[in-house]
């Protein structure tokens, strides 16, 4: 008894063994039966197996490929071929059995039944793709028909409304459902060449007609051309829940558009601020400072942006993008410390001055010094990039500075409309904001003009808001439609005023931000830099940041010590003799000592031969903070200083004696000496390559 016959016996049994369903293609299912077969045959006329055992395997192969078709609901004609497959090969291997394998009669037949069993498998593979196709179509059909039954409806009930409400013929070429099945949007061709703002004009009547809950609105746009409208309706009020920020933090560019927030179909909204500014309006408690950080969050992301803002309410706006960076309270994931969320914070009438005679100085250099660049580029608006970074302005509350009667505010006024009439093409930009949308802001021409994109938070606050103004031509849009925090309209010339929710972030997101953001930041290029001067280079000094710090204390000591005796010291603001400085002052000289070695953007003016002169400072400088005295390489310097006696010493020498010990750089050292000219503790003779920096008790002496 051959061990073949036994094992296809025991495989014949045992089932599982075999996977009657596996795969075969219609060559290889050919090959692998005749094979098969033409081994069995040759096997079993050796070995004198038995032909009827042959037989059964092939009917027990029928049987099971049979069995599995019929569960995966294989067609008839399938499982056909199948069966007859097996049983033909089966009738085959038992003939050539008996009448011998090897001659040319039974070589051939296995041949023809070869290409047979090839071509049967084939067609049926056809089919049964076929058969799936239309299976899958059929379905598709099923609810497609569904749905178009649900928007035939839809698109019946409107035709009838816009007939019955407005007298208007419509045709509705399209319903599109919206996926976040928050509404839907139809595209009318109104008969008779109505144009859509005439239905726009019945947007609240349709709106209630329809039964709409509120916060919903039917509202009407322009469509692919004059003679289509889409209207689009919302039939679940998203304005009503908070709308997180979203928490990927991805790199932006002012080119391809700033997201602001959320449509009520939820997409999001975008601000495109290469060439236009913006206009924010809210009145108190409307969302408008909480709106603000989600601008400068954007602003922030974006890799060809820095950020100036003015905000005369005490900076509040801008701090909580600068003071945990300031305060050296944040780390990158490297351990390096954090920029600043925005690169240039005022909050007094003196430093917001500073910052427009800066931005008005850039944009008139840049005009002159890019002239080249936009010639070879052949454009008139200067190529905006992460080496040439757009500047956008933020004035919180900037609306009412223009329309201001104070002298000191007409002033600023006068420099503000200057940077929005001028400075389009140079890449400078501003966002205003405005407690209110009153005649007296959007009176001016200029916000009018160069404005467009305009939001306004109502909070539900119908005073001062006058929406007709706000957003001209639109019609239908009512204060009443967004009575939430953060809900508003919001309307840019790529996408009509219509509702939206600006994102609500919280002070954690911005500090996220900030770190996230910390190396993206472009740096000023040196064009502006040099343009801007020193009043740019040495925002971040002490006697012009103290007031951010002394915010942050008195609140510290506020919470500490009720009385206000208490609190932080920073030693950074004190005197020389300050004495020890707590854990806060060191973290604070650190950061300012890092950022400085780090993130200067132009170089530092001490820090070169000529420029030795105070009075001509550049560069992200925070050095004026270094007032303490208790590091060792500190001591290590003074003492340098001293030892030089009458002769005095310069910086690079100071910083050459304190390299290997503590790895002190010049520019460090030039820090330290400017405080020391600053206390007294030294002088300096001499004038730029000849500078000598001497202690002033050899000085004294002279
Ligand atoms: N987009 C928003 N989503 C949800 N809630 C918001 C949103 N914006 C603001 N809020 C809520 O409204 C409150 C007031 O917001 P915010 O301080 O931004 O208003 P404001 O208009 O600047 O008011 P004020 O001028 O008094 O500061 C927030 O504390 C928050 O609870």
């Amino acid at each position: 008894m051959s061990s073949t016959a036994t094992a296809k016996k025991q495989q014949v049994s045992s089932g599982p063994v075999l996977d009657w369903a596996a795969g075969h293609g219609p060559v290889t299912g050919a090959l692998s039966a005749t094979t098969g077969a033409f081994a069995i045959a040759t096997t079993g006329a050796a070995t004198a197996m038995p032909p009827g055992w042959v037989l059964a395997a092939g009917a027990a192969g029928a049987l099971g490929h049979t069995v599995a078709g019929l569960r995966i609901r294989n067609a008839g004609r399938t499982l056909a071929t199948r069966a007859a497959s097996w049983l033909v090969g089966a009738g085959w291997t038992t003939w050539a059995m008996t009448t011998g394998p090897l001659t040319w009669a039974a070589l051939g037949s296995l041949a023809t039944i070869g290409v047979g069993i090839g071509a049967a498998a084939r067609a049926s593979a056809l089919y049964e793709e076929a058969r799936e196709e239309e299976a899958l179509a059929a379905e598709q059909r099923a609810v497609a028909l569904e749905l178009s039954a649900e928007r035939r409806a839809i698109a019946e009930a409107w035709v009838e409304r816009i007939q019955r409400i407005c007298s208007i013929t419509v045709r509705v070429l399209a319903v599109e459902m919206w996926p976040t099945g928050t509404g839907y949007s139809l595209d009318l061709e109104p008969q008779g060449g109505i144009t859509w703002d005439r239905i726009a004009g019945y947007s609240v009547t349709l709106s209630a007609d329809a039964r709409l809950p509120h916060g919903c609105t039917a509202t009407a746009s322009p469509g692919i051309h004059q003679g289509r409208t889409i209207l689009d309706v919302t039939t679940v009020n998203v304005l009503k829940e908070d709308c997180p920020y979203p928490e990927d933090y991805g790199r932006l560019s002012v080119l391809t558009g700033l997201p602001w927030g959320v449509r009520t179909n939820g997409e999001t909204v975008s601000a495109y601020l290469r060439e236009q500014c913006a206009l924010v309006v809210g009145p108190t408690g409307s969302g408008k400072t909480n709106m603000l950080h989600g601008i400068l969050a954007s602003f922030a992301r974006a890799d060809d942006l820095l950020t100036f803002v003015i905000d005369l309410n005490a900076g509040s706006a801008g701090l909580p993008w600068v003071l945990p960076a300031l305060k050296g309270e944040l780390q990158t994931a490297d351990g390096k410390p954090v920029r600043p969320g925005v690169d240039w914070l005022a909050g007094t009438y003196e430093e917001a001055l500073l910052m427009l005679d800066a931005v008005l100085d850039i944009g008139l250099h840049r005009k002159k010094a890019y002239q080249d660049l936009l010639s070879r580029a052949n454009t008139d608006l200067l190529p905006i990039s992460a080496k040439i970074p757009q500047i956008m302005l933020v004035v919180d509350e900037g609306a009412e500075i223009l329309v201001s009667t104070d002298r000191q505010m007409k002033e600023l006024a006068k420099k503000i409309l200057e940077v929005i009439r001028m400075l389009r093409a140079m890449g400078i930009r501003t966002v205003l904001t405005a407690l209110g949308a009153t005649g007296s802001v959007l009176g001016n021409l200029m916000i009018r003009r160069e404005g467009k994109v305009r939001v306004a938070l109502t909070g539900g606050e119908t005073e001062g808001m006058d929406l007709g103004k706000m957003f001209p031509g639109r019609r239908g849009l009512r204060v009443e439609q967004a009575p939430y925090k953060g809900a508003g309209f919001m309307g840019t010339p790529e996408s009509p005023a219509a509702l939206f929710k600006a994102w609500r972030i919280l002070p954690n997101q911005i500090r996220d931000i900030t770190v996230a953001t910390s190396d993206r930041h472009p740096r000023l290029d040196d064009v502006s830099a040099r343009a801007a001067g020193p009043a740019y280079a040495r925002r971040w000094d002490a006697d012009r940041t103290a007031w951010m710090l002394d915010l942050a204390l008195t609140d510290d000591a506020a919470e500490e010590n009720p009385a206000g005796s208490g609190g932080l010291n920073l030693s950074a603001l004190r005197g020389p003799d300050g004495g020890q400085g707590s854990p806060e002052d060191e973290m604070l000289r650190r950061f300012r000592a890092e950022i400085d070695a780090q993130f200067g953007t132009t170089p530092d003016p001490q820090t070169t031969d000529q420029g030795d002169r105070p009075d001509q400072p550049a560069g992200l400088n925070l050095s004026a903070l270094r007032g303490e005295q208790d590091s060792p390489a500190q001591q290590a310097a003074l003492a340098a200083l001293l030892a030089a006696g009458p002769a005095g010493t310069g910086a690079s020498a100071i910083a050459r004696a304190l390299a290997d010990a503590y790895g002190t750089t010049r520019q460090t050292v030039v820090g330290w000496l400017k405080t020391w000219m600053q206390d007294g503790t030294c002088v300096r003779v001499g004038e730029g390559t000849k500078a000598r920096y001497v202690h002033r008790s050899h000085a004294s002496g002279d």
